[in-house]
C-alpha cells in the first residue's frame, strides 16, 4: 500500500475535482441516487473550449470523475454482493444449527496430528463412500466441475485444527478443555453456540455494510485541540473547547437526521445496551447542557451521542452528504489512565479511521507514543493532525522533528505523510454561522484527504472484515461439512457392507428355521407314535393275559371265603393292568427322554448351547383315576354257559351219577336221560313214581357240581367281566393315547424352545439388520446433506473471494 501511495503522490490534488464539491453533488440524500447522479453528471459535463493545458486538466478531471464513479459502483456492488452472501451464509448457518439440533448432529473433527498430506485427506476411505460423496457432489454441483475446483476454493481438505470461527478450543481458566471427553450432545450444543455467535456477528456485519456512515475516532494528547478540530470539521461549535482538559467521555457527533431531525444529546450509561428507540437505554440532555455533562456529570456515562445538524449544505456536509456520512468521535485526552481505554476503542471494527491530534507545541507525549504503538499495529494507517501550528515560529524545524517522530512511531503513516500528516491550526477555522470565508488551504486540503481516507478505509473497515469473516466462516463450514460428509459416507459404506456380509447368515437362519422345525416336528411325532403303539400293544397283551397269574398270585381260601377270593381276583386284575400302565408310563418317559436329547442336540447344533427346557419327570404326574373298576356279583360264581337241553341232561347226569355212587360220563348221562324220558312217555304211571327221587338226586348233583365249579366259574367270569369292562371303557385306547399325549406335551416344550430360540435369533438378526439399515439410511441422508452444504458453501466462498475490497485510493485521493 505504501508503495502504491508513494507513486500516487505525484498527482497533484485539486480541490475543484472533489466529488464532494457542491457543484457536482446531488441534492438527494440517498447514496444510490448520489452514485447515479455523480456518474451522470460526470458523463454529461461538457468541456469548455480548451487551451492545451486546460484541455489536459479537464480530460484528467473527467477521467478522475469517471474513476470515482466506477469506484462508487464497485463499492456499492461489493456491498450488495456481500449482503446477499451474508444472507446465504446466515441460511446455511441456520440450516446447520437446526440440523445439528434435531436431525444430523454435527460430528466435530478432533484435532489430529497432521501426519497425512492434504491430497491424502481427500482420499475417501472406501470406494463406496467416495462414490456416494462424489455422486452427491456431481448431482448438486454440476456447474462447479471437478473436485479440484472445490479444493481450490478452500476448506476442502483443510485440517480440522485449522478451524477458526467454529473452533471449539475451549479454555477454562488456564487449561484447555479436552473435547474428546465431552459427549456428542455437549459438542453439538457448543457448536450451536458458535453458530449463534456467528449469526449475531453476521447480522452486525450486514448492518455495518448497509450503514453508509463511517466512524472517525479523534484522539490525541490532552489539550491538543481535539474538540477544536472536530468543531472545525463540522464548521460549528458543538463540543466545548477549553484550555483546561475538559473532555472526559467519548462524544460521538452524528447527523441529527439519524434522530428524526432532532438535535439532542443521548447520555449513555451502557453503550452495548444503547438503542435510540428505547429511551430507557439513555438520558436525553439538551444541547445547551452539553458542557456540563462533559465536564461534570461524565462519570455516570460511558458515551455521549450528539445528534447535531450540520451547518453546511448536504454536498459540503461531513455528517451527511449521501455518499459517505461521517460520525466524529471526540475522545478524552490521552494520559496513563485513558490510553488503554482509547486504544481498545480504536481497535473496534466499526472505527473506520483514527485521527491522532498532536499539539505542534508539545510534540508526542509518552501516552501518545504508547497509543500510536498499539493502535498503529491494528489500524496500520493513522491520520495525524499536528494542531496549533500557528503558534510555532520555526515551522520547518517543527515539521522535521514531528515527521521524524512519526517515522519511528507509525512507519506506514510516515510513508504517506503527504496525505496522512497535516500541520494545521484548527483554532483558526472560521465557525461563524453563514460565513462564506474560505478555510486556510492546508485545513481544506486536510479535510479532502480525510474524506478520501475515510472512503478508502470504509472499504477496509466495512467490506474487508465482512469478506474475511465470511471466508473464514465458509472455510470452517467446508471443513465441518467435508468431515461430516466423509464420516457419514464411510458409515454408509460400512453399514451397507455389513448388511451384504450378513445377508447369507440371515438367509441361512431362515432356511434353518423351516428345516429344523419340520425335523423337530417329525422326530417328536415319531417318538410319540412309537410310545403310543408300544403302550397300546403292551396294554392289550396285559389285558389278554390278565387271568393267567390268578392261580399264582392269589391263594384260594376255600368255598366259604369264595366271595373274598372273587374280590381279590378283581382287585388283582385291576392292579395288574394298573402296573402295566405305570410301566408304560415309565417306558414313555424313557423314550421321550431319548427323543428330548435328540431334539436338544438338534437345537444346540444350530443355536449353540443352552439348557434343555423340557423336563421329562413332569410327565404323567397327575394322579388321575386310571383303574378299570369291576364289582363282584353273585352271578359271577355260577357259570351256566350250556344251553337249556344240555343243562337238563347235565343235571340228570349229575343225579344219576350221584345215585349210582359213581360218576358217569357226560355222553352216558345224556343217553340215560334220553331213555328215561322215552320210558316216561311209554309207561306213564310207573315212571312217575321215580320222578321225585330222580329230581332230588339231580338237584343234589347240580348243587354239588355248582359248588365244585364255583372257583373256576368265578375266575372265568371275573376275567371275562374284566376284559369286557376294559373293552367297554376303551381303556387301552385311552391310556395309550394319554401316555402319548403326555409324551407329546413334553416334547412340544422342547420344540417350542427350539422354535422360540430360532425365532428370537431371527428377530435379533432382523432387528440388527433393521438398525444397520437405519444407520445406512441416516448416513446416506447425512452424507448427502453435508455434501450439499459443502457444495453450497463452496460456491458462495468462490463468489465471496471474488469480491473486490481493494479500493484504488489514488482515484479517491485525486478526485477528492
Ligand atoms: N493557538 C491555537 N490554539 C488552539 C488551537 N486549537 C485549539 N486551541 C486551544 O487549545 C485549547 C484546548 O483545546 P481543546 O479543543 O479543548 O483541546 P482538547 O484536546 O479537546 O482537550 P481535552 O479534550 O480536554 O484533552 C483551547 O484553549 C483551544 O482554544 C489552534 O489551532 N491554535
Amino acid at each position: 500500500m505504501s508503495s502504491k501511495r508513494s507513486l500516487r503522490r505525484n498527482s497533484a490534488p485539486s480541490m475543484d475535482d472533489s466529488y464532494f464539491n457542491p457543484s457536482l453533488g446531488s441534492s438527494s440524500s440517498s447514496s444510490s441516487n448520489m452514485f447515479s447522479s455523480m456518474e451522470t453528471s460526470f458523463q454529461q459535463q461538457k468541456s469548455p473550449v480548451p487551451s492545451p493545458s486546460t484541455s489536459n486538466n479537464a480530460a484528467r478531471t473527467h477521467q478522475h470523475r469517471l474513476n470515482a464513479a466506477q469506484e462508487q459502483r464497485t463499492y456499492r456492488d461489493s456491498c450488495q454482493r456481500l449482503i446477499s452472501h451474508i444472507h446465504s451464509v446466515v441460511g446455511i448457518c441456520e440450516d446447520l444449527k437446526a440440523a445439528n439440533k434435531d436431525k444430523f448432529p454435527i460430528f466435530y473433527p478432533m484435532q489430529q496430528k497432521p501426519t497425512i498430506t492434504r491430497s491424502q485427506t481427500l482420499e475417501p476411505s472406501s470406494s463406496s463412500s467416495s462414490q456416494i460423496l462424489e455422486a452427491v457432489r456431481r448431482s448438486s454441483v454440476t456447474q462447479t466441475g471437478p473436485l479440484e475446483q472445490q479444493q481450490r476454493r478452500g476448506g476442502v481438505g483443510r485440517l480440522p485444527q485449522e478451524l477458526n470461527i467454529l473452533s471449539l478450543d475451549l479454555k477454562v481458566g488456564h487449561s484447555s478443555t479436552d473435547l474428546s471427553s465431552l459427549e456428542s450432545k455437549s459438542i453439538a450444543n457448543l457448536l450451536n453456540d458458535r453458530f449463534d455467535q456467528s449469526l449475531s456477528h453476521l447480522s452486525k456485519l450486514q448492518a455495518r455494510i448497509a450503514d453508509t456512515s463511517s466512524k472517525v475516532l479523534v484522539t490525541g494528547d490532552l489539550n491538543a485541540g481535539k474538540s477544536t478540530f472536530v468543531n472545525a470539521l463540522l464548521k460549528r461549535e458543538i463540543l466545548p473547547a477549553d484550555q483546561q482538559p475538559c473532555t472526559n467521555v467519548f462524544c460521538e457527533v452524528l447527523d441529527a437526521m439519524l434522530n428524526d431531525g432532532l438535535e439532542q444529546v443521548h447520555a449513555i450509561p451502557a453503550v452495548e445496551l444503547y438503542n435510540r428507540l428505547d429511551p430507557n437505554t439513555y438520558h436525553v440532555v439538551e444541547m445547551r447542557h452539553l458542557y456540563k455533562v462533559i465536564t461534570e456529570d461524565y462519570e455516570h456515562y460511558k458515551m455521549l451521542k450528539i445528534y447535531a445538524n450540520d451547518a453546511r449544505t448536504t454536498q459540503e456536509s461531513l455528517l451527511h452528504n449521501g455518499v459517505v456520512d461521517i460520525a466524529l468521535i471526540d475522545s478524552p485526552g490521552l494520559n496513563t489512565d485513558s490510553v488503554k481505554t482509547t486504544a481498545v476503542f480504536a481497535r473496534q471494527e466499526e472505527i473506520d479511521v483514527v485521527v491522532f491530534v498532536v499539539s505542534a507545541e508539545n510534540h508526542f507525549t509518552l501516552s501518545g507514543k504508547e497509543f500510536l504503538w498499539t493502535a498503529a499495529n491494528e489500524k496500520t494507517h493513522i491520520f495525524i493532525v499536528v494542531n496549533r501550528f500557528d503558534s510555532i515560529r520555526d515551522k520547518d524545524r517543527c515539521k522535521r522533528l514531528i515527521l521524524e517522530q512519526i517515522r519511528q512511531l507509525s512507519p506506514a503513516t510516515y510513508a504517506d505523510a503527504e496525505d496522512l500528516v497535516h500541520f494545521v491550526s484548527a483554532g483558526s477555522v472560521d465557525l461563524e454561522p453563514g460565513s462564506r470565508k474560505l478555510d486556510a488551504p492546508d485545513f481544506a486540503r486536510l479535510e479532502q484527504r480525510l474524506r478520501a481516507f475515510v472512503l478508502e478505509n470504509r472499504t477496509k473497515s466495512k467490506l474487508m472484515p465482512a469478506k474475511n469473516y465470511l471466508v473464514n466462516l465458509l472455510l470452517d463450514i467446508n471443513v465441518l461439512s467435508e468431515a461430516n460428509a466423509k464420516k457419514s459416507s464411510d458409515a454408509y459404506a460400512q453399514a451397507t457392507m455389513e448388511l451384504e456380509q450378513d445377508l447369507p447368515a440371515y438367509q441361512h437362519l431362515l432356511r434353518v428355521r423351516d428345516r429344523l422345525l419340520e425335523q423337530v416336528e417329525k422326530v417328536a411325532e415319531q417318538a410319540v407314535s412309537s410310545v403310543q403303539m408300544h403302550a397300546h400293544n403292551r396294554l392289550n397283551q396285559a389285558v389278554e393275559h390278565v387271568g393267567s397269574a390268578i392261580g399264582r398270585t392269589i391263594e384260594y381260601p376255600g368255598i366259604l371265603l369264595i366271595w373274598q377270593y372273587a374280590q381279590d381276583i378283581a382287585d388283582s386284575m385291576v392292579q395288574t393292568l394298573l402296573d402295566q400302565v405305570r410301566q408304560e408310563e415309565q417306558h414313555a418317559r424313557q423314550e421321550t427322554a431319548v427323543c428330548l436329547e435328540r431334539l436338544h442336540s438338534m437345537g444346540t447344533e444350530n443355536m449353540g448351547t443352552y439348557d434343555m427346557a423340557a423336563d421329562v419327570s413332569k410327565m404323567c404326574v397327575k394322579n388321575r383315576e386310571r383303574r378299570v373298576v369291576i364289582s363282584v356279583e353273585t352271578t359271577d360264581f355260577f357259570d351256566l354257559v350250556l344251553d337249556d337241553k344240555l343243562s337238563g341232561a347235565a343235571l340228570s347226569f349229575g343225579a344219576a351219577a350221584m345215585v349210582g355212587g359213581r360218576m358217569l360220563g357226560f355222553k352216558d348221562a345224556v343217553s340215560s336221560i334220553w331213555s328215561v324220558s322215552n320210558l316216561m312217555s311209554n309207561q306213564g304211571g310207573n315212571l312217575r313214581r321215580w320222578v321225585v327221587p330222580i329230581v332230588g338226586v339231580a338237584s343234589v348233583g347240580f348243587l354239588v357240581y355248582v359248588v365244585s365249579d364255583m372257583r373256576s366259574a368265578v375266575e372265568r367270569k371275573l376275567v371275562k367281566k374284566f376284559k369286557q369292562a376294559v373293552r367297554d371303557t376303551g381303556y387301552v385306547q385311552a391310556q395309550s393315547h394319554r401316555i402319548a399325549r403326555e409324551s407329546r406335551k413334553v416334547l412340544r416344550v422342547e420344540g417350542w424352545e427350539i422354535q422360540n430360540r430360532i425365532q428370537k435369533a431371527i428377530e435379533n438378526k432382523e432387528q440388527k439388520r433393521s438398525e444397520t439399515e437405519q444407520v445406512a439410511l441416516v448416513s446416506k441422508e447425512t452424507a448427502e446433506y453435508f455434501a450439499s452444504i459443502l457444495s453450497k458453501s463452496g460456491l458462495i466462498l468462490e463468489k465471496v473471494e471474488m469480491i473486490q475490497t481493494d479500493t484504488t485510493y489514488s482515484t479517491l485521493k485525486e478526485t477528492a
